[in-house]
């Protein structure tokens, strides 16, 4: 039923061992368990946005469908454009955007007002933007040639028939929301959403702030509303007790009913901290445990039967970290997108550090300068407790001190990986 792995080093039992993996070694592991989630349905295209694509769609038409203008201005003949200019043509009609290509006449010694968008007759051979003609109603001053085909957009010159437009796997943004509809999709085939259940643990948190030692429970809104923010069907497990038996009846009851659990809390040594010992009973396994990191050192992978089960420490920005190092990435691939890493960008350290632990470690920063070369200058935040969420709420981003680093000056530079407007899931390749 357990699982090993090869990890060199450390005391292997029931496919854990006790030492420290490195992140990328972590990673590895926690994508490797993902079988990405085999159902597929059909979704209206407003409200796709967040989901991925299960399969490649295609242009069912020539993209644009017609030669049309870029332009307002003249649809000129450049046989009528004769010797050197400028040139008099009479104005013998009006092509307005919706007209109907078929239908539009071609006059010898004569241009078109036409506006942007409008077809274009193919007997025309360019357009003049209006800014390079003198508009005298009844007839129009050209005064350069213009080139064969100047401002017109050509059928197909986009896509052809035929063509992919969006590939099977692509999460699906308001950018391709834009291109599917303008080429008249209107129902998109995603992925069914995976069904990711959130758990938390700990007595303290049952007592919420009644009784003296209760604290509110900030991991589960957070976890929830990162794994909704990445496309996840969420189920609120609520708050479990620091019962050994309790939680391997709460995993029974959990069999078959999810893509993935993820708990937090109770993950490490502590004499209460049962979540990896109440998975084994209840018939789970454990891969890997315990990452060169700070926060999130205490992090575990582990599965019950098909369903990952992920254990996330119970300090916040543990939590969080972890979520989004690992957790963020198996809900990628049980939807079929496997990121490569993250971003990361370069910033000058405003603060000196050592990482004296051996771990990789992650550092709410915020942004408080820049340099000559307009690098950002970054300070920390905090004094590098994983139980306060408070730099991280205020942080730019998290800077990224490598384990190997060892100590760093104020001035040198230094990896982060800033936030964007939201902090789903930090920007990936
Ligand atoms: N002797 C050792 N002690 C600890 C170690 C260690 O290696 N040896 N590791 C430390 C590290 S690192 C972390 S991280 C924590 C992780 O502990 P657990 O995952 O077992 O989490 P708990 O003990 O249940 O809780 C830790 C801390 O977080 C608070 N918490 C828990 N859940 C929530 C929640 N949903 N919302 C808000 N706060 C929560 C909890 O009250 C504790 O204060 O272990 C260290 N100890
Ligand atoms: O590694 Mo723990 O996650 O620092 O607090």
């Amino acid at each position: 039923m357990a699982e090993a792995h090869e990890v060199a080093g450390g005391r292997v039992f029931n496919g854990e061992t006790d030492a420290l993996i490195p992140v990328e070694r972590a990673i590895e592991i926690a994508v490797g368990m993902v079988r990405p989630v085999a159902g597929v349905e059909d979704v209206k295209l407003v409200g796709a946005r967040g989901r991925v694509l299960a399969a490649d769609l295609r242009a069912a038409r020539p993209m644009p469908r017609f030669d049309n203008s870029a332009m307002d201005g003249f649809a000129v003949r450049l046989a009528d454009l004769d010797g050197h200019g400028p040139w008099q043509l009479r104005v013998a009609g009006t092509i307005a955007a919706g007209a109907d290509p078929n239908v539009q006449p071609a006059m010898a010694g004569a241009a078109m007002r036409i506006f942007t968008g409008a077809s274009v007759p193919e007997t025309y051979d360019a357009v003049v933007m209006q800014e390079d003609c003198e508009d005298r109603d009844t007839f129009v001053i050209v005064r350069t040639r213009p080139r064969r085909g100047g401002n017109i957009r050509r059928a197909g010159e986009d896509a052809a028939k035929g063509d992919v437009l969006v590939a099977g796997g692509t999460r699906i943004e308001a950018r391709h929301v834009g291109l599917l509809a303008g080429t008249g999709h209107t129902l998109l085939p995603v992925r069914r959403a995976p069904r990711i259940a959130v758990l938390s643990t700990g007595d303290e948190l049952l007592a919420g702030d009644r009784g003296a030692a209760g604290i509110h429970d900030a991991n589960r809104p957070m976890l929830i509303s990162l794994a909704e923010g990445l496309g996840a069907e969420v189920t609120d497990l609520g708050i479990c007790a620091d019962d050994l038996d309790q939680t391997a009846a709460l995993f029974r009851r959990l069999v078959h009913r999810f893509d993935m659990i993820l708990t937090s809390g109770a993950a490490s040594v502590g004499g209460r901290d049962h979540v990896r010992a109440a998975l084994v009973a209840a018939g789970g396994s454990i891969l890997s445990c315990k990452v060169a990191m700070k926060p999130g050192k205490p992090v575990f992978f582990g599965r019950l039967h098909e369903t990952l089960v992920t254990g996330l420490p119970g300090n916040p920005l543990s939590a969080y970290v972890g979520f989004q190092l690992f957790v963020a990435r198996q809900i990628g691939a049980l939807l079929g997108v496997v990121p490569a890493g993250f971003v990361k960008e370069t910033a000058i350290a405003g603060f000196d550090w050592q990482c004296k632990t051996g771990r990789t470690e992650y550092v709410p920063v915020r942004v408080v300068g820049t340099d000559a070369a307009a690098t950002p200058v970054v300070d920390r935040l905090g004094h590098g407790s994983s139980a306060s969420l408070l730099p991280l709420a205020q942080a730019d981003g998290v800077a990224v001190l490598e384990a190997k680093s060892v100590a760093g000056a104020c001035g040198a530079h230094l990896s982060w990986i800033p936030f964007g407007w939201n902090d789903f899931a930090w920007r990936m390749t």
